[in-house]
């Protein structure tokens, strides 16, 4: 098959062979860390305790649970929204129509989770099911990209992403063909990325903290601090939920297995590990330790918050008298850069505090074990990877005047470090 475009778009994540170990290499990792974290050494770097037999793995009746969950989250997407926003324009000038009801599909959640515990539904059973459940998103997340390819086949060139459409099939079923696949009003990719995976990880959180209570009496002051921070995360994505049609994903990627099984296994399996962790190996925590851990958390927060607010304010509205006074760049597309406030200490400020944050989720758990800093560490890695993918799109974008906001703020994420 020919690429259609995009034949000169550079391929990333090291080419078709990179892609094939990815296809593999991610739902591995996902099952090792999901093993390793009930086993009684919890060894990140170790071979997995055991290898599970398919009896395990796959279960009807997770299987049911998960698409029960996906259908759930489908019909709350459907349900009238409080906005619809408008996406950034597409390569033949139209903008597409994106519903902004997550935080509103949070909330109903969380009132069908309370009301369902409350009529007698085990939800301290759902981390026993947790193997079959994440064997279920994987699969699912294989169909469902192997559909998004197919889909691609039929979409009109404008549609397919810049990347994505090298003609190796391998490769371009990782990265995604078509830039936003959807059946009518149904966006899969905006869908995916912020409802049955983020508001997952909520509900697989409070499960291993139900059942952390029910095997101990009360849950742990570990654990309350690791639900509470991830909430806030979690419940600050949906209600900023229109801030993430500006995100790459969004603009830029393909709808392929990376992002249908990152969205849809990865986040709630392997993001829920700092919980899985500590059911399994309880950690003492002490008052002014948690205060130390709360305050870093709070510091992250701030600067992560503050530095996404900063730049959505003004991207929307550079008038508003919130981030009027602040220092600019001028460049050849009428776009203006920030050079001062949070954008002038280091060029992507919300991944500094995202990482703080992530320090934070870790801590709880305590020193003993590296498998509850494996978020600490995978996220630097995909952090520092998506800031050289954002740099080479602003300087294509930008050219000199990303150069010149370079020169003027030399480092990536960390001053003076990085
Ligand atoms: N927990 C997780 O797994 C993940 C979390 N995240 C978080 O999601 C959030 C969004 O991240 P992401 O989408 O990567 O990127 P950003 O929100 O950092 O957006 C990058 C874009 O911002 C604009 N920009 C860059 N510099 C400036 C400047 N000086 N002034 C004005 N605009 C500028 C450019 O776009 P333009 O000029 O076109 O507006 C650039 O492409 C972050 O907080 C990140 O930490 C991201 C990935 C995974
Ligand atoms: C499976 C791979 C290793 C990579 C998968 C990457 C995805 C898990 C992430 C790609 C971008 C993401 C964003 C978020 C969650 C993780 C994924 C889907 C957020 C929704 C997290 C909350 C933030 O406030 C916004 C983020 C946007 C990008």
């Amino acid at each position: 098959m020919a690429p259609p475009q995009g034949s000169r778009a550079p391929l990333e994540f090291g080419g078709p062979l990179g892609a094939a170990a990815l296809l593999l290499l991610l739902p591995a990792t996902m099952f090792h860390l999901l093993l390793v974290a009930r086993s009684g050494p919890a060894r990140l770097l170790g071979p997995p305790p055991y290898l599970p037999g398919l009896e395990a793995l796959w279960s009807p009746q997770a299987l049911l649970l998960w698409l029960t969950w996906l259908g759930l989250q489908a019909a709350l997407y459907l349900l009238p929204a409080r906005k619809v926003a408008e996406g950034q324009e597409l390569k033949d000038k139209s903008r597409l129509c994106y519903p902004i009801n997550g935080f509103q599909a949070l909330v109903l959640t969380a009132l069908l989770v309370g009301l369902g515990t409350s009529a007698g539904l085990p939800l301290g059973a759902l981390p026993e099911m947790l193997l079959p459940l994440a064997f279920s998103a994987t699969l699912t997340a294989f169909i469902f990209s192997l559909f998004l390819y197919m889909k691609a086949l039929v979409a009109p060139v404008s549609a397919l992403a810049p990347g994505g459409n090298s003609g190796n099939p391998i490769y371009d079923f990782f990265l995604g063909r078509e830039l936003n696949p959807r059946i009518y009003f149904f966006d899969f990719k905006y869908f995916c990325e912020l409802r049955p995976g983020l508001i997952g990880w909520v509900i697989i959180n409070l499960a291993l903290l139900v059942q952390e209570a029910e095997l101990r009496g009360s849950p742990s002051l570990a654990m309350w601090l690791v639900n509470g921070f991830q909430l806030l995360y979690v419940g600050d994505a949906l209600w900023h939920e229109e801030a993430v049609l500006t995100t790459m994903d969004i603009t830029h990627d393909g709808f392929g297995f990376m992002l249908a099984f990152g969205d849809l296994a990865w986040v709630p399996f392997t993001y829920s590990l700092q919980a899985q962790f500590l059911l399994y190996h309880p950690q003492p925590l002490g008052l002014p330790m948690a205060s130390i851990i709360c305050l870093i958390n709070a510091i992250g927060y701030y600067v992560f918050r503050g530095a996404n607010s900063q730049k959505n304010t003004f991207r929307r509205n550079p008038s508003d008298p919130r981030v009027a006074g602040l220092e600019t760049i001028s460049t050849a597309t009428g776009r203006q850069l920030l050079v001062s406030g949070w954008w002038g200490i280091v060029r992507h400020p919300n991944y500094l505090g995202d990482l703080i944050m992530a320090l934070a989720w870790s801590l709880p758990c305590g020193v003993s074990h590296l498998l509850p800093y494996f978020y600490l560490l995978y996220f630097t890695a995909l952090l520092v990877h998506r800031e050289a993918r954002d740099e080479r799109q602003c300087l294509q974008k930008y050219g000199l005047a990303w150069h010149e906001y370079c020169r003027r703020v030399p480092y990536r994420i960390v001053p003076y470090v990085y």
